[in-house]
């Protein structure tokens, strides 16, 4: 079976991306697109999905809403006000959803997974396979050098990121902290000015770079009295990601109304 999968935020870098896994996909016969959506109003309404994401005409015309898709599985990266509502139309409409959107508040989060009660859904902050290897090795670790260690993270993003820290650094510090039986709320230090004094023990520090073309890497430091380990990812290609999101659409097909994540795709749990 070819899963159809449907594309919203088509014009963005991760929509244009997520073209071309599923071009991939098709030749492999595990997934096609075949709805593209646009924000409502958009000037790429109507046009060929293909060429729009510079990979040849396709045949598929880009619509304004999701009312007009034909779909088994919605992948969806845009931002959190639009993630919210498509998530409430896949619940609505029984439709699975691959949600890859970061910067939620956490009350936009809770009602975000609220679609898990009706539908699966699988969220992740990073869909790469490297990325959720680095979460086991992270929770290792953490469980061997936390107690010793201060841990420090540094992540950097293209200029036109809106959100930080990232997604990703976000849900790394939540492992490493869930592993210490630390509150990530109490124990993050986003960033550091001025008098600060001298670093407490059980903190977990965030810094963000910005700038140029960078796809994503994130850096974790434990910070040890005469050694140290340091645990990074570099993506050099959307493609990680795009591949990934295509993997777990395909992977939702036949599963029980639920909350998964990349790591319940790849088999790392
Ligand atoms: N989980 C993961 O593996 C990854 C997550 N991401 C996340 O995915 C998201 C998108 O990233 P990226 O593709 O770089 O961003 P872009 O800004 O390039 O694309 C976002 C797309 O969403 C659309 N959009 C935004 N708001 C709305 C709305 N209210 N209604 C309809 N459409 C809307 C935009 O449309 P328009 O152009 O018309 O505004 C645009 O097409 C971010 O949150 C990013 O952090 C990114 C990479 C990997
Ligand atoms: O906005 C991006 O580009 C990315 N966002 C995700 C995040 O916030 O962690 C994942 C990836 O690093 C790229």
């Amino acid at each position: 079976m070819t899963v159809k999968v449907a594309v919203t935020g088509f014009g963005g870098r991760m929509g244009r991306s997520l073209a071309e896994a599923l071009t991939q996909a098709e030749a492999a016969g595990t997934a096609k697109l075949s709805a593209a959506i646009v924000r409502p109003g958009s000037s790429l309404t109507g046009a060929d999905a293909g060429e729009v994401a510079g990979l040849g005409r396709n045949g598929v015309a880009i619509v304004d809403s999701l009312e007009k898709a034909d779909f088994d599985v919605l992948i969806d990266f845009t931002a959190p006000a639009a993630t919210l509502s498509n998530a409430a139309y896949c619940a609505a409409n029984q439709k699975a959803i691959v949600i890859g959107t970061t910067g939620f508040a956490a009350d936009e989060k809770t009602q975000m997974l609220q679609a898990a009660d009706r539908v699966p859904l699988c969220f992740a902050s990073n869909f790469s396979t490297g990325v959720n290897l680095c979460f086991n090795l992270l929770e290792t670790a953490a469980r061997v050098l936390g107690d010793d260690a201060d841990i420090e993270i540094v992540e950097a993003h293209h200029r036109h990121k809106v959100d930080a820290p990232s997604g990703t650094a976000l849900s790394m510090g939540e492992v490493i902290a869930d592993t210490l039986e630390r509150d990530l709320a109490k124990v993050a230090v986003y960033g550091r000015e001025g008098q600060t004094g001298a670093r407490e023990r059980e903190t977990i520090g965030f810094a963000t770079v910005r700038g140029g073309d960078v796809v994503g890497e994130h850096t974790v430091s434990f910070l040890a009295d005469g050694e140290r380990v340091e645990i990074t990812h570099k993506a050099s290609s959307r493609l990680a990601f795009s591949r990934g999101a295509v993997r777990a659409a395909v992977w939702l097909i036949g599963r029980n109304a639920g909350h998964y994540d990349m790591r319940d795709v790849l088999g790392l749990k």
